[in-house]
């Protein structure tokens, strides 16, 4: 069974919907909870009002992420916002030789989507006219690793080098810097260092950019530091959490960067925000996709989500997916205070390469998982398999076809292997892979968990238990330095 969009988005639910899964009776038992979800993220929509949703100080907060498609007036992203990322992305093309962009969580899980998607791998070692003129791009702030700051301060201080022995001219750098709070550790230690660093080199030119929480009344640490130093900003909009970001200046400031389709990726968005609009769950992808997955954990004890995309580059979008899941739904208290305890644990997973290591696992091990596929259906310059050495009978028999073929088999396989012992699974499967269909899909998964978390009844757009570790670590950093300061 399966559900396809106009525009050929599928949602194949065979292996997790019938006879010994989750069955139409249980969802039409289910029926008046998805009237009330349903009814909920209309009035999300129309007034940013959730339920039991609170700031982290604890105030009544709105929540705006379902606007984020619609480019309008007055709106999160507005003719005007529009207009700033297209004059940014002017000013980076065939100017700035380098972009970092740093931050962390939902500061940098989206860019990397983007980024992935529009660039793969070797965008950095590729000329500037096959780069279109669009800078080198790297990321940093995601870790706080010496070893890897170190190496991307040097890598950019010898093409700076080169630069200025070739060209006899200036390296230019831009820092994008995005942080919601501001005042990321991760985030903040590595752009102190990497601009220490550069600032240092006469060859270099630096440029910073911030994005962050645009409010000029409490300002963040980096609205502050951007209004004192006149860097140019963009914002982390009021009533958008970090892992919903990707459809906001955050997200976008990457593609501007890199030559991607903003409006495609919007307007896709924009599309399945109407298909999620539906009130039958039958014709809803997000709906239907929360409906079958909660009970599917509820019933039936699949409570961990391997999401899993078939291709090389579409790791970093199960990575993004492990943040929305796991902070939305992974909650101690209901809305109503009681201790619930709630979330399915999600993992990343990529095919084919973990059929060779985790699919053991999800094929023998405990019936706690849903194992959730991502496919592309036709692909750009896909590869025929050649018939290289035809005396090789095994090589042999696996020529002919493309690799995007070969690809689809082994997903299938691993699906059908998976449902004949009773292993739940899912596809997601995309047209191609392009700004349109990405936005379909991430824009289907964060209504998802909206729709999840009205089923489950907690608040799906805070974050309280991040809060616990970062209580132990400021104290801890000071206990340090005043210990190393003493010495
Ligand atoms: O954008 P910021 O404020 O630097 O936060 C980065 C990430 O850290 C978290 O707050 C968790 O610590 C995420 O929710 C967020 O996406």
């Amino acid at each position: 069974m399966s559900l396809k969009l106009k525009s050929g988005f599928t949602f194949d639910y065979d292996n997790l919907f019938g006879e010994g899964k989750v069955t139409k009776a249980d969802i039409e038992a289910f029926s008046d909870k998805l009237k009330e979800a349903h009814k909920a993220m209309n009035v999300m929509r129309e007034t940013g009002y959730i339920k039991g949703h609170l700031s982290k100080d604890g105030q009544p907060e709105k929540v705006w992420f379902s606007q984020c498609p619609y480019i309008q007036e007055g709106t999160l992203n507005s003719p005007e916002s529009m207009k700033r990322l297209q004059e940014l992305r002017e000013s980076v093309r065939n100017r700035i030789d380098v972009v970092v962009s740093l931050g962390i969580g939902g500061s940098y899980l989206g860019n990397k989507v983007l980024f992935d998607v529009q660039c793969g791998e070797f965008w950095n070692s590729k000329s500037v006219e096959e780069r279109d003129g669009y800078p080198k791009f790297y990321f940093s702030g995601n870790n706080i690793d010496p070893r890897r700051t170190k190496d991307l301060i040097d890598n950019i201080n010898s093409s700076a080098a080169i630069t200025k022995s070739h060209y006899k001219r200036t390296y230019k750098v831009m820092l994008i810097v995005i942080s919601k709070s501001g005042g990321t550790l991760d985030t903040m230690s590595n752009f102190m260092v990497i601009y220490d660093a550069l600032k240092k080199n006469p060859d270099i030119e630096v440029e910073i950019v911030a994005v962050t929480d645009p409010n000029t009344e409490k300002p963040t640490l980096l609205k502050q530091m951007a209004m004192d130093h006149n860097w140019p900003q963009f914002s982390v909009p009021d009533g958008v959490g970090g892992r919903f970001t990707v459809f906001t200046d955050v997200g976008l400031s990457t593609a501007a960067c890199i030559g991607f389709d903003i409006d495609e990726f919007l307007h896709g968005a924009r599309d399945m925000d109407e298909a999620c609009k539906n009130e039958n769950v039958w014709e809803n992808p997000a709906m239907l996709n929360a409906a079958l997955k909660y009970i599917a954990s509820e019933k039936y004890g699949r409570n961990i989500e391997v999401m899993m995309p078939y291709g090389d580059y579409y790791e970093s979008l199960s990575m993004w997916y492990i943040q929305l899941l796991a902070e939305s739904l992974g909650k101690q208290f209901n809305k109503e205070g009681k201790e619930v305890c709630y979330g399915r644990t999600p993992v990343v997973a990529l095919g084919t390469r973990d059929m060779h290591s985790q699919t053991q696992q999800h094929q023998e091990g405990r019936l706690d998982k849903v194992v959730q596929f991502i496919r592309i259906e036709n692909w750009d310059n896909d590869l025929v398999i050649p018939n290289v050495f035809p005396e090789a009978k095994k090589l042999a028999d696996i020529s002919g076809v493309t690799m995007g073929d070969a690809l689809e088999v082994a997903r299938q396989s691993n699906a059908d292997a998976l449902a004949s012992n009773k292993r739940f699974n899912a596809l997601f499967s995309l047209p191609k892979m392009n700004a349109y269909y990405l936005g379909q899909l991430l824009y289907m998964l964060a209504m998802s968990v909206a729709y999840e978390g009205e089923f489950a009844d907690v608040d799906a757009f805070d974050q309280p238990g991040v809060e616990a570790y970062k209580r132990i670590m400021g104290p801890k950093l000071q206990e340090l330095k005043a210990s190393k300061q003493a010495k």
